[in-house]
């Protein structure tokens, strides 16, 4: 790293101020990213709980397909890859569906479906 030519003595201090007001924003975007990711998983945790205990499958993908077309459309209007989109949706759909497996192997076992961050 002490070849990078984006440390602080390089850089012209007004291009470095927008820099660190950019950066800023984009540390505020990754917090709002980070606590509605947290919201999602906690809604869905309990769409794995409320699955398993009526013995449903963990994966619907016409649901997903739904998902996915409905935000191909959001992304589109929000001039953001679709294509991106969908990826990044189904990564986190990937994840959800391995916790509701974990919680459907759980609840048959006899436990109590337990609180997990995601991605544990
Ligand atoms: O809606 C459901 O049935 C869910 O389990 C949630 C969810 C999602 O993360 O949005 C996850 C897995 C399903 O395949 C579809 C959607």
């Amino acid at each position: 790293m002490t070849t990078s030519n984006t440390g602080p003595d390089a850089i012209d201090p007004e291009v470095r101020q927008e820099l660190e007001r950019l950066r800023d924003s984009i540390d505020n975007i990754d917090a709002a990213v980070v606590h509605m990711l947290a919201e999602r998983f906690k809604a869905t945790q309990q769409v794995g709980r409320l699955k398993a205990q009526h013995q449903l499958p963990p994966a619907d993908p016409s649901r997903e397909a739904r998902q996915i077309a409905r935000l191909r459309v959001l992304a589109e209007n929000a001039k953001l890859d679709p294509a991106f989109a969908e990826k990044f949706l189904n990564f986190i759909i990937g994840e959800v569906i391995r916790h509701h497996e974990r919680i459907a192997e759980s609840t048959q076992n006899g436990q109590p479906a337990h609180e997990a961050p995601a991605g544990h």
